[in-house]
């Protein structure tokens, strides 16, 4: 015989009941043995109490109880309900007048979820043709005299329902009322959380049933909650061990007492789902995986008690007083911690005995907070635990190391010294982020990195074409999920937390909206993202100081743009002390060289003791071009700028190139690289820009730039022969002189013969003290430059 369950989504009107009585009857007609456990239908057993306790408040339940009725009645109403609803309407009218109910009652209003399901299950089933049997579990399941939580008595109930099967066997589908059973006074009793599922493993056990299967509205047990987690994936199979496990920390469907009696005689579990007939769910067996299973469930229901006290150091046998006074009021403790100061002691218990053991706490300990042995008995409501089963510490600094990366630090953790489980408590509102944090370091199935792109134009418009492309193989080759859930220009923001469509400009241009980063901040914390990054592709001097507020809520930082690294040093440091603070990264190899390793290796050799004398080359790939084509060919010096710009060289407003100031600002990041506090005024800068030129708006420059020309042909006709121009820095660190001029080099030398775009940097160490190290290719270029900003993203998805 095979038990079946079916919960309250699956017997609801509509799709659920139907499908309910399409698997019963299939299974009839294919005369497989079966009996039907059920729950109440829907949410009847929360009207039920919503009825019992307003009721009890004196309050009018008449519009809850018509609309019980009539949703309980709809799909079939031939059934004999009369009975139940007139009990219904007599219990609530008794508990009105009087104002108050006790266990008894509460239980005698409760069973009527589940007898009304029976009937109406075996009514409808009747209609098509099945033999179905209503079986009243009240005169079947005999227990103790605790009402809402009674214990059935095991001999006398197993034999009444061993006789029960016998009377009513051969085609008779017996349809079981779950939860309930009466006490030897024929009283009605319930048997607390879980009720139908223990009903059906007793069944199961007294019967000894091939298989039980719990049929829900979930495809089955999942490595995390999918409500929580997208990614979560179905466990096909796990032990009797590891469902107690999980029983324990919030799994509901397994909760530990219906395990034990399948447990017992060994018989299988399956959870189905009522509503996916085509999947096989998740069986849970005596067979243990060689792997073991893990899974993350999460208990939201519950507080932290904070018992601390100086006096407690030493002190014999205050756990024991804690918990016998909290045995006493029947309130059970799922977490414990202690640290070796014995100055306080951390318990997590559920939400809804918070009032009751503060108050009894505060009784037994009344004496030692007058001695001020025990000074605080505090609650911590706002938490949740999160239990990593089948965890042990050797690998749990993963998702440690994940969370604090997250800013989230849980409150306490907790570990079980036989068996694998970790537990962790954090704050209720980090709940979703931290799930899923850690979902995705131990199950790998994929990292999620939450990207928000300022700058829109050419750099960051590339980088994002290029993040469209490259994605699926990504994801592929290195479980990383790049999602960009934010497009930003100077005034508009396009947001989706579940990552931006592959025609971002066409959904920006339809759906952006105003914003501030305030907003796009909130909106992170409001989505729960994790693991996040924020992409400065401007040249806004003004989005800079929104770096630390970013920073400060999480956020690590790639950036192409390198005004926050050439502003007063004081903000320099400002910057790195928050960034170690959150210890948050900050990468901008793009900053200098575009897409060349530039900063890294400067970075390295300086962090290995190696003494860098001297860096000189074309810092700049736009004024590189310029003059590499200017010497060479016959055309006026405001063409070469154009295809400059056209090409994307230049930065946005080119007269930062032509003043020199952007090789300026690339001179003083890799000063500071190498501890030199320098400001950009420390610099020696050779302005190529005619006076009346600087001051003029971006647009009246562009339709003057044949001003240069002049100028330009002048230079370049006065140089000595088979000499060429070029833009250079030199940065000494022995003197301390910073510069950035034009001069004019043999075309043979090395500086001379570079073309293009190419910057060189010639890097003079210790080591490299005669022939220096020179790093040498495109110095400019919107491709070369997302791909270098791409590089930073994916760089810093490895320390994430
Ligand atoms: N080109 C190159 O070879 C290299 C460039 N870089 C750097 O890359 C950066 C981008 O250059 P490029 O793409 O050419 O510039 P663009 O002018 O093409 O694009 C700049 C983008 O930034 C947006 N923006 C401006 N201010 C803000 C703000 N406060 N908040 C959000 N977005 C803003 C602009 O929006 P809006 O249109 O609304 O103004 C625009 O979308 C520069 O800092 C440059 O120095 C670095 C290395 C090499
Ligand atoms: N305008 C800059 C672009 C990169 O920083 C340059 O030409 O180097």
């Amino acid at each position: 015989m095979k038990i079946l369950k079916f919960g309250g989504k699956s017997l609801a009107n509509g799709k659920g009941i139907e499908t309910t009585i399409q698997i019963i009857k299939e299974k009839a007609i294919r005369q497989e043995r079966i009996a039907v456990v059920l729950s109440a239908r829907g949410n009847a057993t929360d009207e039920l109490l919503e009825m019992l306790e307003k009721a009890a408040r004196k309050e009018t339940y008449r519009e809850e109880l018509t609309a019980f009725k009539a949703y309980q009645s709809q799909i079939a109403t031939s059934a004999d309900c009369l009975e139940e609803f007139t009990t219904l309407e007599n219990l609530l009218q008794g508990v009105s007048l009087l104002g108050d109910y006790s266990e008894k009652i509460k239980d005698q209003i409760m069973s009527l979820g589940e007898i009304i399901a029976a009937k109406l299950v075996t009514n409808l089933l009747q209609k098509e043709g099945v033999n179905a049997h209503f079986t009243d579990t009240r005169s079947l399941i005999i227990t103790d005299n605790v009402f809402g939580n009674a214990r059935p008595l095991d001999l006398i109930s197993r034999k009444n329902i061993i006789n029960h099967f016998k009377s009513y066997n051969g085609t008779t589908v017996n349809i079981v009322t779950g939860f309930i059973g009466s006490n030897q006074n024929n009283e009605t009793t319930t048997l607390g959380r879980n009720g139908s599922n223990y009903t059906a493993a007793l069944l199961a056990n007294f019967l000894d049933a091939e298989e039980l299967q719990n049929y829900t509205h979930v495809d089955g047990i999942f490595t995390a909650n999918p409500d929580l987690v997208a990614d979560a994936k179905k466990i096909e199979a796990l032990s009797f061990n590891e469902a107690n496990e999980l029983a324990n920390f919030g799994a509901h469907i397994l909760h530990a007492k219906t395990i034990v009696p399948l447990i017992e005689k060994n018989i299988p579990l399956r959870i189905l789902n009522t509503f996916n007939s085509s999947d096989g769910g998740t069986i849970i067996t005596q067979k243990t995986t060689a792997k073991g299973i893990k899974s993350i469930s999460v208990l939201d229901n519950v507080v932290l008690v904070n018992l601390e006290g100086r006096g407690l150091l030493g002190r014999v046998g205050v756990d024991a007083r804690i918990f016998k006074t909290l045995s006493e009021n029947d309130i059970n403790v799922s977490i414990i911690s202690q640290g070796s100061s014995e100055r306080g002691i951390g318990l997590v218990i559920n939400a809804s005995e918070a009032s009751k053991a503060i108050v009894s706490l505060e009784r037994e300990f009344e004496n030692d907070f007058y001695t001020k042995d025990v000074n605080k008995i505090s609650i911590i409501d706002d938490v949740a635990v999160i239990s990593i089963v089948g965890q042990d510490l050797s690998e749990f600094h993963k998702p440690y190391n994940a969370l604090i990366k997250n800013q989230i630090v849980p409150i306490l953790f907790n570990n079980t010294v036989s068996g694998k489980n970790v537990s962790l408590v954090v704050k209720k509102s980090q709940l979703h982020k931290a799930v899923n944090v850690i979902h995705g370091q131990i199950f790998g199935v994929s990292k999620k990195i939450n990207i928000a792109v300022f700058g829109k134009g050419l750099v960051g418009g590339t980088l994002l074409d290029q993040i469209v492309k490259s994605k699926i193989a990504i994801l592929d080759k290195n479980n990383i999920k790049l999602n960009v859930f934010a497009i930003a220009d100077s005034q508009h923001v396009y947001l989706n937390k579940n990552g931006t469509a592959d025609n971002w400009q066409d959904t920006f241009s339809k759906e952006k909206v105003a914003y501030t980063v305030q907003q796009i901040i909130d909106y992170s914390k409001i989505h729960h993202l994790e693991n996040l990054i924020a992409v400065d592709t401007t040249a806004s001097k003004k989005f800079i100081h929104d770096y630390i507020p970013l920073v400060k809520n999480g956020f690590d930082l790639v950036s192409a743009n390198k005004v926050a690294n050439t502003i007063e040093y004081s903000f320099y440091q400002e910057l790195r002390l928050e960034l170690k603070k959150h210890q948050k990264n900050y990468l901008y190899e793009t900053n200098v060289g575009a897409g060349l390793p530039l900063i890294d290796t400067i970075r390295l050799l300086h962090k290995s003791g190696e003494s860098i004398k001297k860096i000189r080359g074309v810092f700049s790939g736009s004024l590189s071009y310029l003059f590499n084509t200017f010497s060479v060919e016959d055309i006026p010096f405001s063409t070469v700028l154009k295809q400059a710009e056209e090409k994307g060289f230049t930065e946005p407003d080119a007269r930062e190139d032509l003043s020199g100031n952007d090789v300026a600002r690339k001179l003083l990041i890799l000063a500071r690289e190498l501890d030199l506090k320098h400001e950009l005024s420390d610099i020696s800068i050779q302005n190529l820009l005619p006076a009346h030129l600087q001051t003029i708006s971006l647009q009246q420059f562009k339709e003057n730039i044949s001003d240069l020309d002049e100028t330009f042909k002048h230079i370049k006709a006065n140089q000595q022969e088979n000499n060429v121009l070029r833009y250079v820095g030199d940065l000494d660190t022995e003197t301390k002189i910073l510069e950035v001029k034009l001069i004019s080099v043999s075309s043979n030398s090395a500086l001379g013969q570079i073309k293009g775009s190419d910057s060189i940097f010639e890097i003079y160490t210790e080591a490299y003290k005669e022939q220096p190290l020179v790093i040498q290719g495109a110095g400019a270029g919107a491709a070369v430059t997302a791909r270098g900003v791409f590089g930073d993203i994916l760089r810093l998805t490895e320390k994430l």
